[in-house]
């Protein structure tokens, strides 16, 4: 699997870090994929120094010619589409059609970016100074300290990468030590497409080494994760110190309301596939359900019947519907939910515990848990796992207040015909993105990001680029 591979610095791999070696686990089946060596402090000076090359080579490259590599390596990425969707499914999980979508999403972020490039656009202002005139330019942040979570391991890291090399920047990339080897074949389409060496170096190993001497690095301009609330607030913290530029892609526990006035097939149709994607580790991923009183029976029903439908297998297998979390403390931490709804008198519809299954995976049948108030685990924290709590509202003022009131606002779904409540919704919707009848906020064209705790900054769109560059005035009196 990683013999190809290891960490990459100053353009070339090294399949011998100077740290510890990482075993990495196929989730499906609780084996071994192989071991990948853990960069040691040496390793992350070596790609500090690096990167400082790659930058200084990097931001004085033409940007129609950053723009071409972006599109040639979206190229490559698209011809190591099976390679890849093979690693990133022995790697987290997931079944392999979601993991071929995960790779081509990520691909089109290079191909976006790629033409974003070219659009780095700064502006002059008359000066109020005769024979003055005052220009306004973009320019690279710096070196990039690029983290990212498990659950998506191609596509974070795509959302980071791409636009920083669209803007100049030179990248680190240090990906979660459960996943690394998609990010590996990620920089080896780079490397493959004409990479600059210094431009991308990969770290993979224990914070000690691979977080703590980047976020402490003044040469270092930008810290960016995806990854839990918790972490990107030490991050924030720890990234003050040196007063670096920072976009945080954190938790998030979205809600979901069926209107009484919505097509409620049609919504469930939508729903259960959106809520066991990747066995329900989504950050983006419905977990509240807020169904109006009219239509919870059926919709409870209707959620149940499909969730049992669902095929469990390993993620290789074409006909897998739902593979396994990514690891034990994973199954135990939604165990834990679940045993906290049936302490607080929830009704567990399906589901509820690990399937019997002759498999040593990390599997996690799907569930579905009604009867729950606000405060259960259920509803009120990020589950990150195959879990629906359902509950019914009576009015549109309650439903609004019960989804409101949490410290996430990542994303928010409403399904309704009406649109004066459509109007209403995204305008009332405490989220970075609100989807009406519809789950896909995903795209590279988007601007991809939460508010409150589950984040800042923006991933994608024509706003992704700006979190890699830094404005400049000039007042030139000439
Ligand atoms: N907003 C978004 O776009 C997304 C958010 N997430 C969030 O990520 C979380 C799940 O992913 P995890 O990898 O479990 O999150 P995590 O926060 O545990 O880890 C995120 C990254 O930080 C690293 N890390 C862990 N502890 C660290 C420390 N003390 N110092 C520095 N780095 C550290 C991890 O190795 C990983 O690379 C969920 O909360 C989910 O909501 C996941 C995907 C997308
Ligand atoms: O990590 C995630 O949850 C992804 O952001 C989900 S998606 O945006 O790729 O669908």
């Amino acid at each position: 699997m990683y013999q190809n591979y290891g960490l990459f610095i100053d353009g070339v791999w090294l399949g011998v870090g100077q740290g510890e070696r990482i075993e990495v686990v196929d989730p499906g089946t609780g084996a071994g994929l192989g071991d990948v060596p853990g960069a040691s402090l040496a390793d992350a000076g070596e790609a500090l120094a690096s990167a400082g090359r790659g930058l200084a080579l990097w931001r004085a490259t033409p940007a129609w010619t950053r723009a071409d590599f972006l599109h040639h390596a979206a190229d490559v990425m698209r011809a190591r589409t099976e390679e890849a969707a093979r690693m990133i499914t022995l790697e987290s999980g997931k079944p392999l059609a979601q993991a071929r979508r995960e790779w081509t999403m990520s691909a089109d972020q290079f191909r976006w970016f790629g033409e974003e490039a070219r659009r780095i656009y700064g502006r002059i202002v008359e000066s109020r100074a005769p024979g003055g005139r005052i220009e306004v330019l973009h320019e690279p942040v710096g070196i990039v300290a690029a983290f990212t979570a498990w659950n998506f391991p191609a596509v974070l890291a795509a959302r980071k990468l791409a636009p920083a090399l669209a803007a100049g920047c030179a990248v680190i990339l240090r990906p979660s030590s459960e996943v690394p080897g998609t990010a590996m074949v990620m920089i080896d389409c780079l490397r493959e497409a004409g990479l600059p060496k210094g431009v991308v170096n990969l770290l993979v190993g224990p914070v000690a080494t691979t977080y703590a001497p980047l976020v402490a690095s003044p040469a270092v301009r930008k810290v960016t994760l995806t990854g839990s609330t918790a972490i990107g607030r030490q991050m924030l913290h720890d990234a003050a110190d040196t007063v670096k530029r920072t976009s945080m892609e954190l938790g998030g526990n979205a809600p979901m309301v069926v209107f009484e006035d919505a097509d409620m097939e049609a919504a469930l149709d939508l729903a259960v596939p959106a809520k066991f994607a990747n066995a329900g580790q989504v950050c983006v991923a419905p977990d509240r359900f807020y169904v109006h009183e009219s239509l919870h029976g059926r919709f409870v029903s209707g959620f149940v019947a499909r969730a049992r439908a669902l095929r469990l297998g390993h993620g290789l297998d074409e006909a897998t519907q739902m593979g396994p979390l990514i690891n034990p403390r994973r199954v135990s931490a939604i165990a834990e939910v679940v045993a906290d709804a049936q302490r607080r008198g929830g009704r567990i519809e399906t589901g509820g515990s690990p399937p019997q299954m002759e498999s040593n995976g990390y599997f996690f049948s799907p569930t579905v848990i009604s009867g729950l108030p606000d405060d259960a685990k259920a509803l009120a924290d990020e589950n990150f796992g195959p879990i629906a709590a359902i509950t019914p509202f009576a009015s549109d003022e309650e439903v609004y207040h019960r989804a409101n009131d949490s410290s996430f606002g990542l994303a928010a779904y409403v399904f309704t015909k009406s649109p004066a409540r459509v109007r209403e919704a995204v305008a009332r919707m405490e989220a970075g993105m609100v989807g009406v009848n519809s789950f896909a906020l995903s795209a590279a064209e988007a601007p991809f990001g939460g508010i409150k705790e589950s984040g800042t900054g923006r991933e994608g769109g024509s706003e992704g680029i700006l979190e890699f560059l830094n404005v400049k005035l000039a007042h030139v009196a000439l």
